[in-house]
C-alpha cells in the first residue's frame, strides 16, 4: 500500500482548489498516508518547497478562493531534465503518490511524471471548464456567478444611459463562461471565437431593436476573442448608440466558492486518494453525467470538449 502522497495545485487558481486540497489531505490521513503539500506546483517540487500536512493544516479553508499551496507556471517542467529532476525529488522525500489539480498544462506534466513511475492523478482545477474529459472543472460555478453579479451591476447603469455594454469575461481558449453567463444575464449578444459574428449583423439588429423600444444593449465577449474596446467602438460608430467596454478580468478569479465547486472539488479530491489508495496512477478525475469517472492522462488529453451552441443560439434568439 501506497504510504506517502504529495498534492500540488498549478496553473491559473480557481476557487474549489482548497477544498480540493482538504479533502485530498483529509482522506489520505483517514487511510492512514502521509501528506506532504508541495508549493507554487512544479517550482515548488523541483525547489524541494515542500511541508507536512496534519489534520490542522487544512482547517478553515474550505470556504476560501485561490490555493493556500499556492501555484505558479513552471517552464523547467516542460523539458526532461525538469521532470526527472522531479522524479528525483519524490524518490528523495519517499513520494509515491501526487495528485496534480490544475488544468490541461498542468495534466500534461503529470502524464511525463508518471512515465517516470510516481502515481499522478490529475484534478481538473480551472474556471475556463476547458477540459474535454470532464462536465466540469473546480472553479467554473463560481466564476460564473461572479461574472454574473458583475454583469448585473453594469446592466443597471447600462438602462440608465440607454446603453451598449460589451462586457469581457475569461476563458483562454473557449466560450463556455461567456455563453453561460450571456444566458444568466439575458445578454442580447454573445460573442466567442467557436461561433462565427458579423458586427454589421449584430448592429443592424440592433437598430431593429431599438426601433421596437428596446434602449438598453449587453454583449459578453469571450476573453478568446479579444478586442472588447474596438467592438464597442465599431457598435458604437455603427449604431449612434453610446457604448462602453468592461474587461472583467482576474476578479473572475477570486471569491468564496459555490456550493457546487465546494461539493465537486470534495468528491473528486476524495477519489483520487481512493484510486492511489490502491496503486492506480497516470489518471485524471472527471464528473460525467454527475458520475465520477477516470481516464488515462493522455486519452483525457486527446479528447474535444463540445461548446454549447444550441445554449448560444438560445440566447441570442430570444433577446428581443
Ligand atoms: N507539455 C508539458 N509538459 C510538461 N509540463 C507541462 C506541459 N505543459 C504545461 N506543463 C506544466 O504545467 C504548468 C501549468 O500549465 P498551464 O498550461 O500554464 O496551466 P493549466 O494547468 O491551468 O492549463 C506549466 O507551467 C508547466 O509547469
Ligand atoms: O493569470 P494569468 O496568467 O494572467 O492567466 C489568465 C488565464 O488564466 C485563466 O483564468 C485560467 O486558465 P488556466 O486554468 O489554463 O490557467 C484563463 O481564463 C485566463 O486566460
Ligand atoms: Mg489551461
Amino acid at each position: 500500500m501506497i504510504k506517502k502522497i504529495g498534492v500540488l495545485t498549478s496553473g491559473g487558481d480557481a476557487p474549489g482548489m482548497n477544498a480540493a486540497v482538504r479533502a485530498v489531505v483529509r482522506a489520505a490521513l483517514s487511510k492512514g498516508m502521509e501528506v506532504y503539500g508541495i508549493r507554487r506546483g512544479y517550482v515548488g517540487l523541483l525547489n524541494g518547497d515542500i511541508i507536512k500536512m496534519d489534520e490542522r493544516s487544512v482547517s478553515d479553508i474550505i470556504h476560501t478562493g485561490g490555493t493556500v499551496l499556492y501555484t505558479a507556471r513552471c517552464p523547467e517542467f516542460r523539458t526532461q531534465e525538469g521532470v526527472a529532476k522531479g522524479k528525483a525529488k519524490c524518490d528523495e522525500l519517499g513520494i509515491e503518490g501526487l495528485v496534480v489539480i490544475g488544468g490541461d498544462g498542468s495534466f500534461r506534466g503529470a502524464a511525463d511524471l508518471s512515465a517516470q513511475g510516481v502515481l499522478c492523478i490529475g484534478l481538473p482545477g480551472t474556471i475556463d471548464n476547458d477540459i474535454a474529459c470532464t462536465d466540469y472543472t473546480i472553479g467554473f460555478d463560481t466564476a460564473m456567478n461572479t461574472a454574473m453579479e458583475l454583469v448585473d451591476k453594469l446592466r443597471d447603469t447600462s438602462q440608465s444611459h440607454d446603453r451598449i455594454s460589451v462586457v469581457e469575461v475569461m476563458g483562454r481558449g473557449a466560450g463556455h463562461i461567456a455563453v453561460n453567463t450571456g444566458i444568466a444575464c439575458g445578454a442580447t449578444d454573445i460573442i466567442t471565437k467557436e461561433v462565427p459574428y458579423d458586427i454589421n449583423a449584430i448592429a443592424n439588429t440592433m437598430l431593429a431593436k431599438k426601433a421596437k423600444g428596446k434602449q438598453n444593449f449587453v454583449v459578453i465577449v469571450a476573453e478568446s476573442v479579444g478586442h472588447s474596446q474596438e467592438i464597442a467602438n465599431m457598435l458604437q460608430e455603427k449604431t449612434g448608440i453610446d457604448a462602453r467596454a468592461t474587461i472583467l478580468g482576474h476578479v473572475q478569479r477570486g471569491g468564496s466558492p459555490t456550493v457546487r465547486d465546494r461539493v465537486e472539488a470534495t468528491r473528486m479530491g476524495y477519489y483520487a486518494v481512493e484510486l492511489l489508495e490502491q496503486g492506480i496512477g497516470n489518471r485524471v478525475v472527471g464528473i460525467k453525467d454527475s458520475k465520477i469517472v477516470d481516464y488515462d492522462i493522455q486519452e483525457a488529453l486527446a479528447m474535444h470538449k463540445e461548446y454549447d451552441e444550441k445554449l448560444h443560439h438560445i440566447a441570442e434568439e430570444i433577446a428581443f
